[in-house]
């Protein structure tokens, strides 16, 4: 067998008489980074909400390595696109949650803590509150709060698409980064081709319900990757226009059925 971490296997899921997957299979390797594009409504959330056990399919299985998913937080952190910072805590105070709710004391969650801040472009909002970061830094606090509960996956829900242009590129740079030297394998929910082609070892389609497999495009770049790849790079010109090929003809398939 190969080092996949994650697999679907056969899964099919209905929401009430709503068709999403039908027998869908696809498997994760270990350290991968994987973007998954498609339309609104294809299923893209449902996805993550099966491999964090908030949904149970009906019939197949999901697997973190030999394990079966079940229930959430078992081994698999998420970022969503808001930050879901809670106001009135401070920053080292957000991020420590889930070690708080695995157990450690508050002062054993700090230690704990307190040296990532750094390396996440934090250093001196430990006591700062929410409100008083910008966007690209409260979503690196949610990422930093993610990768404390000590996952190995970790799924990323568009985290970017609420921030404006510039700070999205610096923060995909960082991500590009983050990636290398945490080793995580990290699966991407975005609506940016660009981002998913300059971040990505593969890129799934997803198509409009009932889903039976995600059209996959993997990205032949070489890494470390860069800025300059994405404006200057033909081939990656020719895998854009290939992906939104896919994704238009996706889109119309379900405008179809929303109507
Ligand atoms: N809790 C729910 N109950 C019933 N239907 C749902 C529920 N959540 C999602 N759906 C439906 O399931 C389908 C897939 O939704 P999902 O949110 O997974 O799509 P998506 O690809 O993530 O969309 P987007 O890109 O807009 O976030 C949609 O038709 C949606 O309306």
């Amino acid at each position: 067998m190969s080092s996949s971490v994650l697999q679907v296997q056969q899964v099919s899921f209905r929401y009430g008489g709503k068709e999403i997957f039908r027998d869908l299979s696809l498997a994760i390797q270990e350290r991968e980074f994987v973007s998954i594009v498609g339309p609104s409504g294809s299923g893209k959330t449902t996805l993550f909400r099966l491999l964090l056990g908030l949904e149970k399919p009906e019939t197949g299985g999901l697997f973190l390595g030999e394990k079966q998913v079940i229930g959430a937080g078992g081994g698999i952190a998420y970022v969503p696109q808001k930050d879901l910072l809670i106001p009135w805590r401070s920053i080292l105070d957000n991020v420590i949650l889930p070690l708080e709710i695995s157990g450690l004391t508050k002062r054993e969650a700090y230690a704990n803590a307190r040296p990532h801040f750094a390396s996440f472009g934090l250093a001196g909002t430990e006591s700062a509150y929410p409100h008083m970061l910008s966007g690209g830094m409260k979503q690196r606090v949610s990422f930093l709060r993610a990768y404390l509960t000590g996952s190995d996956v970790l799924l990323l829900d568009e985290p970017f698409s609420a921030l404006d242009a510039i700070s999205r590129v610096e923060m995909q740079d960082w991500l590009l980064e983050q990636w290398v030297s945490l080793k995580k394998t990290i699966i991407l929910i975005t609506h940016d081709l660009d981002e998913a082609l300059l971040l990505s070892d593969r890129i799934l389609v997803t198509s409009s319900p009932p889903m039976k497999q995600l059209a996959e495009i993997p990205v032949p770049l070489s890494r470390p990757r860069t800025m300059d790849m994405k404006l200057d790079d033909k081939s990656l010109l020719s895998l854009k226009s290939e992906l939104l090929q896919k994704f238009r003809h996706e889109g119309a398939k379900c405008d179809a059925e929303e109507t």
